[in-house]
């Protein structure tokens, strides 16, 4: 399980493919992510702390594009709760993979941790059981627009009392000039993490037609009319953003 610094933009491409979470972003993802997203390891490690306040007993906890399972990994690290059980699905064969083997880890590491199943699959077509805890972190700006209402539907659905879905996403500004402010900032971010100006805008171009982030206002609107009664922000980096929202 050897984890590579993130070089996959690094020289010109001729033809850039669409991102897609494949055999090469697996092997540079941990490296990626915490250089591309300002506040990955807060938002990571605090909605275990956050799962822990939510945690119902004999519930599920979903981990909903699991990617490599850090937010499965912090689940484990702090919920306690009798019962509880928690399931990572992923659609992406190579990070399924790769995922089990970090969990497997985890495992000969720490006694007395939640049971984990790893599911491939695709999460539009997941059949929920009563949850306690959902957590899309970073997954639903890469869901169809018009696929996304439908899909928070049924997590409201599937959330017992007491329960919270928490989503993490990329943030789009309506407002023109805080838009290109934020994007600017964004950028600085990923120069200081030892982006080149050729990665960034190679990353940004092969990002373009597949993540696909909403303002606040559109998530806050959204998540109200799949039937959530409060929408609470509990954090922002830059125009990077993770919110609580309750049944
Ligand atoms: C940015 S990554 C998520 C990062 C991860 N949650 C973390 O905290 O490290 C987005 C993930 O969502 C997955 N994904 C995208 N669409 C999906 C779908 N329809 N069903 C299941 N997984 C999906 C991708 O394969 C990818 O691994
Ligand atoms: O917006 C960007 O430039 C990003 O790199 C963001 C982002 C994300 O938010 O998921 C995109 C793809 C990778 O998974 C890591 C980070």
């Amino acid at each position: 399980m050897t984890t590579q610094p993130d070089r996959l933009f690094a020289q010109p491409h001729s033809e850039l493919q669409d991102f897609a979470f494949n055999e090469d972003v697996v092997r540079v993802f941990p490296d990626m992510i915490k250089r591309s997203v300002p506040g990955y390891p807060t938002i990571v490690e605090n909605i275990g702390v956050l799962a822990a306040q939510f945690a119902q007993p004999n519930s599920v906890l979903y981990d909903l594009g699991s990617s490599l399972g850090a937010v499965t990994q912090a689940l484990r690290r702090h919920v306690r709760t009798e019962g509880c059980r928690v399931i990572a699905v992923d659609n992406s064969h190579a990070m399924v993979e790769r995922c089990r083997e970090y969990l497997h880890a985890q495992d000969s590491m720490f006694q007395e941790l939640l049971p984990v199943d790893v599911q491939e699959g695709d999460i539009l077509a997941l059949d929920f059981a009563p949850a306690s805890l959902v957590a899309l972190n970073f997954t639903l700006q890469f869901i169809e627009p018009e696929q996304r209402l439908p899909l928070l539907t049924r997590i409201r659905q599937a959330l017992l009392p007491g329960g919270a879905l928490i989503l993490s996403e990329k943030l789009r500004f309506a407002d023109e000039q805080q838009h290109a402010l934020l994007t600017d900032l964004h950028i600085a971010f990923k120069r200081a993490n030892g982006y080149s100006e050729l990665e960034i805008a190679q990353k940004r171009s092969a990002l373009e037609n597949v993540m696909k982030p909403d303002s606040l206002e559109q998530h806050r609107e959204r998540l109200l009319a799949a039937g959530f009664s409060q929408v609470v922000p509990w954090f922002q980096c830059l125009n990077f953003a993770s919110l609580v929202a309750l049944p």
